[in-house]
């Protein structure tokens, strides 16, 4: 497989008209890909794409393919097209998704000494987590999951979970019943994620699960709330997974006291356990109520804040690249090639997915039922 910084990603003309979508300025490039702020009738999107070639490992359409599971839950940006075209004799996958304003990694380093407010902090957690509820729910699991890779969507006031691209189903059906059940454990999976915030198993090569995800929100939670993570400047991956084996309880001294009761929980998961999320979100209200954390007054980086006329207002470190941490993946994808124009679509649609399609409705459905919108 090759690395992906040996990737060549299409690089697309401010004004450049793709498919209907004029581009707008580059966001960033990805490990296999470049995504574009774009414009369609007046509406402003994100356009992921990707050069298909006989090398490359089809992400986006895997990427698409997920998305389009998860549309049932706010979590996730609305995916709003997918499709492969032809590009300077090139093929090109894109996907066009919700627009978020900036990384809340990026939010998170605007603010004084880099961390959020108590409050900010813990209600960015608590949307996070509930994306992964919703999208552990739906029987994918994120391994990937940290601030750069979650976006603020204005509009909705929430967190967007995105670059879907190293997710993998941990379901699979059973044919002896015709129901789903866990997948069993690879031996030699290969090491995915991001050295700064995966699991100590992520760290060994274990095949993951629900738990690795969780692990990583507990990390990426703990830099919300403190600003570092000791590690930070650690650059051997063995050191880091050292460091983490070592610290237990006193990495969340300083976070509030319900957070290390989440690491409790999360530290006897095992790798097919199925996580207690309500208990978690459970925790995050008593935090709520004893730190007289108000739900509605705005994050830090609204208008509003005390923090918004000093560190948001005219400050535009729109250019400033991510580099605090890099995603490796030595995993392979076992994504068929295909020739179709849409990519992800209804009919790549395994009997599997069909029935997680099937279990995301009902939840949906429940949920509506439980939280008129
Ligand atoms: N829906 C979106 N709205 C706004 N910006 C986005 C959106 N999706 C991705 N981006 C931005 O585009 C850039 C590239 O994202 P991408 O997901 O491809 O890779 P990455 O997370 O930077 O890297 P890697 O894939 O190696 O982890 C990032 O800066 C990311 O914040």
């Amino acid at each position: 497989m090759s690395t992906s910084s040996s990737i060549a990603k299409p690089d697309f003309r401010t004004g450049e008209v793709i498919s209907q979508f004029e581009i707008i300025k580059k966001l960033g490039s990805g490990g296999f890909g470049a995504v574009y702020q774009v414009r369609k009738n007046g509406f402003d999107m994100a356009l992921k794409t990707e050069f298909v070639d006989t090398e490359s490992d089809d992400t986006l359409k895997n990427e698409a393919h997920i998305l389009r599971l998860l549309q049932w839950s706010p979590g996730f940006c609305r995916l709003y097209t997918a499709k492969r075209l032809t590009w300077n004799k090139q093929q090109v996958n894109i996907m066009a998704m919700s627009l978020c304003a900036r990384p809340i990694s990026r939010l998170r380093r605007m603010m004084p000494d880099k961390h959020f407010s108590k409050s900010t902090a813990a209600r960015l957690s608590v949307q996070l987590l509930e994306a992964l509820r919703d999208m552990h729910a739906s029987g994918i699991i994120h391994r990937d999951v940290k601030g750069s890779n979650c976006g603020w969507h204005a509009s909705s006031r929430r967190i967007l979970l995105f670059d879907l691209g190293f997710s993998r189903k941990y379901l699979e059906l059973d044919p002896s019943t015709n129901t789903m059940r866990h997948r069993a454990a690879r031996k030699t999976p290969g090491f995915m994620g991001t050295s700064n915030y995966c699991s100590t198993y992520a760290h060994d090569e274990c095949d993951q699960g629900r738990r690795d995800d969780l692990w990583a929100w507990l990390y990426s939670t703990v830099e919300m709330f403190l600003g570092s993570l000791p590690w930070n400047n650690e650059d051997k991956t063995i050191l880091v997974s050292k460091m983490k084996k070592k610290i237990g309880k006193k990495l969340f001294f300083k976070c509030p006291r319900e957070i290390a009761l989440m690491y409790e929980h999360i530290r006897q998961l095992k790798f097919d356990s199925t996580p207690d999320y309500q208990m978690m979100l459970n925790h995050f209200q008593q935090m709520y109520a004893r730190l007289e954390i108000d739900e509605s007054e705005p994050m830090d980086f609204e208008e509003g804040s005390a923090f918004y006329e000093e560190h948001f207002l005219n400050n535009d470190t729109d250019s400033e690249e991510d580099t605090d941490d890099t995603t490796t993946d030595l995993d392979s994808y076992e994504n068929e090639k295909s020739n179709v124009v849409t990519i992800g679509t209804e009919s790549d649609a395994t009997q599997e997915d069909k029935k997680l399609g099937r279990l995301a409705a009902g939840l949906n459905r429940a949920f509506s039922r439980l939280m008129p919108f």
